[in-house]
This record gives structure tokens, sequence and C-alpha cells, in this order.
């Protein structure tokens, strides 16, 4: 069975949506230039909402000691998801926190995911997830799909999670041609950058249970 990761909640509608579809985790984010970015506040009224089972996941770039140690308590982390950042700093943070930890992988080619070896000993799983152009402004969250079959007969390291330009209608394609036992998604449930939908996150965890 696959489970899925709604990432970048911020109101109460949508997190209350991605709990009433059995998502196995919710994502807050926590990075300033971000859509879906959330204050400590926010995170600490959302993490109140979710119910035992579901997993917290803070979603970080390359971030300092006092953010995610604040955001971990306030937000009530269960997971640290942790995009650009070295494996030496992920390693840090998991002992800090004690929390599990996702490393983020930004994947375009082959070379991009033979570099995922390097996180072995690092982190808990990782998180494939499609690589931003150069110079954008987020390292995920924009929507883009990376090829999928670059994942044929790679061998995954670790646990890991497929992520970048899924939605309702592709998500059981996904599935089916990578294996994934676990899916995010952000702007795929989206009705504009940073504003989720609550219909579509329930078309999206119907379409995950049924693939
Ligand atoms: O979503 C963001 O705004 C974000 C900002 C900074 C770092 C990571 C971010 N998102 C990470 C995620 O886990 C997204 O769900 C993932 O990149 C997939 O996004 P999408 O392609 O929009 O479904």
């Amino acid at each position: 069975m696959t489970t899925a990761k709604i990432c970048g909640l911020s109101t109460d509608e949508a997190l209350d949506a991605a709990i009433a579809g059995r998502a196995s985790h919710v994502g807050f984010v926590f990075f300033a230039a971000s859509p879906r970015n959330v204050t400590f506040d926010r995170a600490g009224a959302l993490a109140a909402r979710v119910p035992d089972g579901i997993g917290r996941v803070g979603v970080f770039v390359d971030p300092a000691d006092d953010l995610v140690l604040q955001a971990a308590r306030d937000g009530r982390l269960d997971v640290l998801q942790l995009h650009k950042t070295a494996p030496a700093r992920v390693v840090h943070l998991r002992r800090l926190t004690g929390l599990e930890t996702w490393a983020a992988v930004a994947v375009k080619t082959r070379a991009d995911l033979d570099a995922a070896r390097m996180f072995v000993g690092a982190t808990d799983r990782l998180l494939y997830d499609a690589k931003t152009p150069e110079g954008a402004a987020l390292p995920g969250g924009m929507g883009l799909r990376f090829d999928w079959t670059l994942l044929d007969g790679f061998s995954h390291p670790l646990p890991w999670a497929l992520s970048g330009g899924l939605d309702a209608a592709n998500v059981a394609e996904a599935i089916r041609r990578t294996g994934a036992s676990l899916v995010d998604v952000s702007s795929g449930v989206e009705s504009a950058p940073g504003a989720k939908d609550a219909g579509r996150i329930a078309s999206f965890l119907r379409a995950v249970a049924d693939a």
C-alpha cells in the first residue's frame, strides 16, 4: 500500500482535508521565501489538530540550528525534511533533535540519483524531488516532475519517497511506474501557489488509495 504526504499546509481547512483523506504525513514549510511558509505560532496551531498516527514533517532549506529547534518544538515535529543540506548537517540535526530525517535529493539526471548514496548512514529516508532551475527561489514545491524512468533498475540505498509534479491525474501512474511506497505533493493540490484546495487534496488521496 502506498501512503502520502501532503506538503505545505497552512490552513485548518486544508489540514483537515489531509487528515480526513488519511494522509500518512502532513508537511509544514519553514522557509521565508516560500508562499507556504508558516510561522511558529501557525505551525503550533496546525500541529495541535493532527491526530496520533499522522507524521508532522517540517520542511527546511539548509536550516540553522535555532530555526529547527523552535520549529520542532512549536510544530511538534516527528520528521525533519531537509533540502540542500549536506550529509554532515543532516547527521548533526538528527542528533540535535532526535528526530527522523528525510534528505531531499534533487533529480534531473541519473548522476543526481547516484549522489543519493552519500546520505547512507546520514539520513533515515531519501525524498527524490524534481530539481528546480538554477536560480529558482525554491528548491521544491514548483510542480516540476523528473523523468521517472531514471528510477528503473536503480538500487535504492535507503527507504525513499517520490515527489515532484504529482497530482490526482498522474499519481497512480507514478506509483505503478516507480513502485513508490510513499508519495509527496504540494502544488498539485493547490488552486494557486500556496493556496491548498481541500477538494484536490481529497482527490489526490483517493487516487493514491485506489492505486
Ligand atoms: O513547497 C515549498 O514551498 C518548499 C519550499 C522550500 C523547500 C521545499 C519546499 N517543498 C518541498 C516539498 O516537499 C514539495 O512537496 C515537493 O517539492 C513537491 O512539490 P510539488 O512538485 O509542487 O508537488
